[in-house]
């Protein structure tokens, strides 16, 4: 049942064969088990890849300074702790990463860990934003961020976001329409079969959208970076947000890079210094900030940042699905509507809109943009979705 696991401490790789076996843990059905000598050889990274280099054949030492490898040891784990620790002071509930931290327990010469529940996603956005993790270390392998930085600098020049949504405000006197090239949820699974996103979003743009909003991420929402590039490609002439889950500033350069305008960084997942820190990297880069929070403690942490334009509300839940149209008000309500309102920030209705009624409903609680994808998308031709979304044609 449980099953015990020994290399010696003083190994050196090459004299052993090159199959992992003899030197990798064995996550069993409810314990790991290990040398205690050895544990800094799953603890860092680095030791991680050279153990992935023994399993290809290649020679390698690993020499067992174990002073040093503890005082890292240390040294990461008080890392790990004081960002937990951050987030946590921030009211972040979502966890970054698996806690794969420190073993619970010491028996003798072995160390041993409960296979807890705590390495398993708490919730859906949890488990989107590991996947996305491990995602992001694969992808940065393939496009370090050098050659990344060069493509962006030759990337068609990045379109005027926030201009845009302000000129169909102005023209309109409705909510500028972000609409939502989104082929599936984890919520609410395919939402249209036959998804040319590219007719998708030039049926958008003659609806009159001012903006398009679309999905990249893979496993959960069916999208990808070739629609992003595709629907820049075909000349569709609004401006772009590429709608990821961002964990790593990484992926701000790849959005630029394969044509966004416009990027989404989400407030339950990320804490307050990295949102500094991205948003400063998105002005060097010329990409628009849309920040989406969904509580009162979001909304609070955001705006307290210096240099937000643009604030989303998500009436949805990503941790539940639950969505609530009334959140929008929630938020807007009082003194925060107020400090919005006295910063200039323009505020987008998120999620669940589905009839002019919703449309009107947020409009009156402050809202001068809003993002809609599902009700849209659903729609056999979506540009009379807007219409219908609308009660009015908003094109002209
Ligand atoms: O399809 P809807 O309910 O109109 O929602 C669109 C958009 O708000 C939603 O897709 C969304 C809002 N924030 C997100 C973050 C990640 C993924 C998706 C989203």
């Amino acid at each position: 049942m449980h099953e015990l696991i020994c290399a010696t401490s003083s190994v050196s790789f090459n004299s052993l064969p090159s199959s992992p076996v003899n030197h990798t843990f064995y996550d069993t059905t409810r314990f790991t088990f290990r040398f205690l000598k050895n544990k800094h050889i799953a603890s860092f990274p680095c030791m991680r890849a050279q153990q992935s280099e023994a399993t290809d054949g290649s020679a390698i030492n690993i020499a067992s300074d174990d002073s040093k490898v503890d005082a890292l040891d240390i040294k990461e784990s008080k890392v790990k702790n004081s960002q937990i620790d951050i987030a946590a002071t921030q009211g972040i509930k979502i966890r970054r990463r698996p806690p794969t931290g420190p073993p619970l327990h010491h028996v003798g010469p072995f160390e041993f860990r409960l296979q807890n529940e705590g390495n398993t996603p708490r919730n859906i956005l949890e488990e989107i934003v590991w996947n996305k993790d491990t995602e992001v270390a694969q992808m940065r392998e393939k496009k370090p961020l050098g050659s990344l930085k060069k493509a962006t600098d030759i990337a068609a020049p990045p379109r005027d976001f926030i201009g845009a949504l302000k000129a169909s405000y102005e023209k309109t006197g409705m909510p500028a329409l972000i609409a939502e090239v989104k082929k599936a949820s984890p919520s609410r699974g395919v939402l249209r079969e036959d998804f040319d996103p590219v007719e998708i979003a030039k049926a958008y743009e003659k609806g009159g959208a001012a903006c398009l909003s679309v999905l990249t991420d893979a496993k959960y929402f069916q999208g990808s970076f070739e629609n992003l590039e595709a629907i820049r490609n075909a000349g569709v002439k609004c401006p772009l947000l590429c709608k990821e889950f961002i964990v790593d500033a990484w992926q701000l350069y790849y959005a630029r890079a394969k044509g966004a305008d416009a990027v989404l960084l989400i407030a339950a997942i990320l804490q307050d210094l990295d949102i500094k820190y991205m948003t400063k990297i998105c002005k060097m880069i010329g990409l628009t900030v849309l920040v989406e929070v969904h509580d009162e403690n979001e909304m609070d942490r955001v705006l307290e940042i210096d240099g937000i334009q643009l604030i989303g509300i998500n009436n949805r839940n990503l941790e539940t699905f639950e969505v609530d149209i009334s959140n929008t008000e929630k938020l807007l309500e009082g003194e925060r509507g107020e400090k919005i309102r006295q910063k200039g920030i323009i505020v987008v209705g998120e999620s669940g809109l589905f009839t002019p009624a919703d449309v009107a409903y947020v409009q009156e609680a402050g809202v001068k943009a809003i993002l809609v994808g599902e009700s849209l998308v659903k729609q056999e031709d979506p540009t009379k979705g807007i219409a219908l979304l609308f009660g009015k044609d908003i094109s002209a």
